[in-house]
Parts: C-alpha cells; structure tokens; sequence
C-alpha cells in the first residue's frame, strides 16, 4: 500500500546539508494502523510529507498503491492527494467556516453537487458523533470536538490511506483516548489504512499493529507492536518503552536490595500463552528452590498478555542454576545489573 523503496531526504541550508531521512525502507500494508515514534527532529514529518507528496525524496521511492508518486505530475498530484486524508495536531479548521461547512470543503473542491455535500456531510457527522454541532464554529468546541471535525473532513472524499501527524498530542488523556477510540472504527469499518506519527509511546501502544522506531532519520527498528514492544533491541525504543512500563525498581530500591543481601535479581518475561501457566512455580518446585517475585506487571498488549517480573530465587545456587537454565528454555530470562539505565 505504501512503500519507502531506500528513501533519504536531505535538506540544504545554505552551506549546511540536513539529512533529515536516511535510507529509510518500510512497508506498510494495506488495513494496517502503522505507527512511527521518534523524538523531536527525528524525520517523522519529513517522512509524512514524503507520503502526502509535499516533498520529493532526494533518492529512493516512495510507492502508494504501487505508484511512484515521486515521479507525478502536478496534476496527477492533485488528483492523488485525495486519496489521503490528513489530521492534524492542531487541527488546522476554517474558524470562519461552520462544522458543516468544515467537512464540506474538500467535497466542493472536488466539485461535488449541493445534494452530494449535504448527504455526505450528515453522514460523517453521525460517523464522528457530532450531528448536533453542525451550525457550531470551531471556537465553539472542545479540542476532542475540533478533532472529530478534523477527521471528518479528512474523511470527506473517501481515502484510502489517513494520514494523522501528531493527531492526540495537543488532548487531554481522556480525550486521547475518545479520538484513539475513533481512529479505530475508522481503520476497521471502512479499512482505511492510518500512518501515524506521535512522540507518545501510549498511542503505539494503544491502536497500531506495528510500529517503526526513528532516530536521527533513521528507522533503527520496527515490526509488529507485540514483538517490538516485548523485546526493543534499541536503547531509544527501550527508553520509549520505559515511559509507559515502569519495568524496574527505582535504581534507590535496587541498591538497598543488594545493599541488604538480598542477593541477585533476575528479571523474567512471559510472552504469549505461556503468561497461563504457572510455570515459575513447577520449575522452582521441581528442583527444591523457591521465588520471591520483588516487582513485577502482567499487562495486555494487541490482546496478548505479556507479564515482566523480577524475582529472587532461595536455595542453593547449583540448584538455582539448574532453575534458571530450564526456565531459559520457556521464557525470557536475564540477570539484573543494576545502574542499568
Ligand atoms: N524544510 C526544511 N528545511 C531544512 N531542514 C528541515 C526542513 N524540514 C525538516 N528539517 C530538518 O530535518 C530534521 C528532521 O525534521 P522533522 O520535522 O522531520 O522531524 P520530526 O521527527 O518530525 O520532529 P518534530 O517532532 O519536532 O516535528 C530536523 O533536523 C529538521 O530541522
């Protein structure tokens, strides 16, 4: 659906050359929420800006539904764009236009009747839960009610692809959460394929099957959402991980752990199936050790559970080995250093 053929994006400043895309392949494919989280001047909008075609890449191609559209003509460009809508993080509404008159735009653009407008309109007010706010201006509403118009609108002339740059970063948490909720239905009721930038690592959390990690233009790491977020390969997708997981002690608690004798800590991750069976007690049992689990979460991911926790283990240490060894064979498990992070 769409696809970075070995895409770079590099800007010049006067003398200086900024390479604010390097070599970035990915695919994306048709039905999936794809989500990109980098942090601030990462190239996640440079890349957007390659997919809505406001930028051509310096080299490599960008290919929607198997069209390059770096190679397009203005007008073939025109024609296109409307097959990808976009939301913004600031909304980016007509003040002087009314809700109605909001998602009515891009239809009067593509030279739509009165009847078609009207129709179409009504239809995506009830979509977004606004019938009641036609007549409103956007001063008038909240920012999780300008957004809904937001997506209307990007709604309007039926796209393929949604594009949303930043959609939730200026909302509330519980607001988030109401526009996360509909970006949602509009992947599943009318397939639409959503790419999504965010600095928020909830929102990949929340609705993207997969997701792809950027730092200095590059993408260091992606893959399904599960996969990535179960086991991140790169300090900065760990880092992201982090600032929703507390999958730690505080490095305070660690110290007065060992401090106390409290001995060495390993932290044990089940993924999957496995988070049913009570497989640390049938192992540690087995060879006459015991657990103590120290810390520790089971959360849902993509409804697959996914549980962390750190655990000390009781007995005698060649014991302790025979344990550690057979629980490698079921499950994540790695010593903890402290001072890790
Ligand atoms: N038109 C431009 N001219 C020159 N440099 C640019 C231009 N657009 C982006 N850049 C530079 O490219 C790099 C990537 O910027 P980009 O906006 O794509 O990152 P980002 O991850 O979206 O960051 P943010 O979340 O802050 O928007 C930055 O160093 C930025 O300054």
């Amino acid at each position: 659906m769409i696809e970075f053929k070995d895409v770079s994006k590099t800007f010049t400043l006067g003398k200086r050359e900024v390479h604010a895309v390097k070599n970035v392949s990915l695919t994306i494919n048709k039905g999936e929420i794809f989500g990109i989280i980098g942090f601030s001047g990462a190239g996640k909008s440079t890349l957007l800006r390659l997919v809505n075609m406001l930028e051509r890449p310096s080299s490599g191609s960008v290919l929607i539904q198997d069209i390059d559209v770096s190679k397009l003509s203005a007008k073939d460009l025109r024609t296109r764009r409307r097959n990808i809508g976009m939301i913004f993080q600031n909304f980016n509404l007509f003040n002087s236009r009314t809700v109605a008159g909001n998602i009515a735009y891009p239809l009067k653009l593509a030279g739509a009747s009165k009847k078609e407008i009207n129709a179409r309109v009504t239809e995506l007010l009830n979509f977004v839960g606004l019938a009641e706010k036609a007549k409103d201006y956007p001063d008038q509403l909240s920012g999780g009610q300008k957004q809904r118009v937001g997506i209307a609108r990007a709604l309007a002339t039926s796209p393929d692809i949604l594009i949303c740059d930043e959609a939730t970063s200026a909302l509330d948490p519980e607001t988030t959460a109401d526009i996360l909720k509909l970006l949602k239905k509009v992947n599943k009721d009318l397939g639409i394929t959503i790419l999504l930038i965010t600095h928020e690592m909830h929102v990949i959390q929340s609705i993207c099957d997969k997701v792809a990690v950027m730092e200095d233009g590059e993408v260091i790491e992606s893959g399904n959402v599960f996969e990535t977020f179960t086991d991140p390969q790169h300090t900065t997708t760990q880092r992201f991980i982090r600032s929703v997981q507390q999958d730690l002690p505080s490095e305070t608690i660690l110290k007065e752990w060992h401090a106390s004798g409290g001995g060495t800590l390993y932290r044990v991750i089940f993924k999957g199936e496995i988070t049913n069976n009570p497989v640390l007690s049938t192992v540690t049992r087995k060879h006459d050790v015991d657990f103590n689990i120290v810390y520790g979460s089971v959360r849902e991911l993509q409804e697959r559970l996914f549980g962390n926790l750190i655990v000390s283990f009781i007995g005698e240490q060649k014991q302790i080995d025979i344990v550690r060894n057979e629980l490698k064979t079921l499950v994540d498990i790695e010593e903890v250093i402290v001072n890790e992070r």
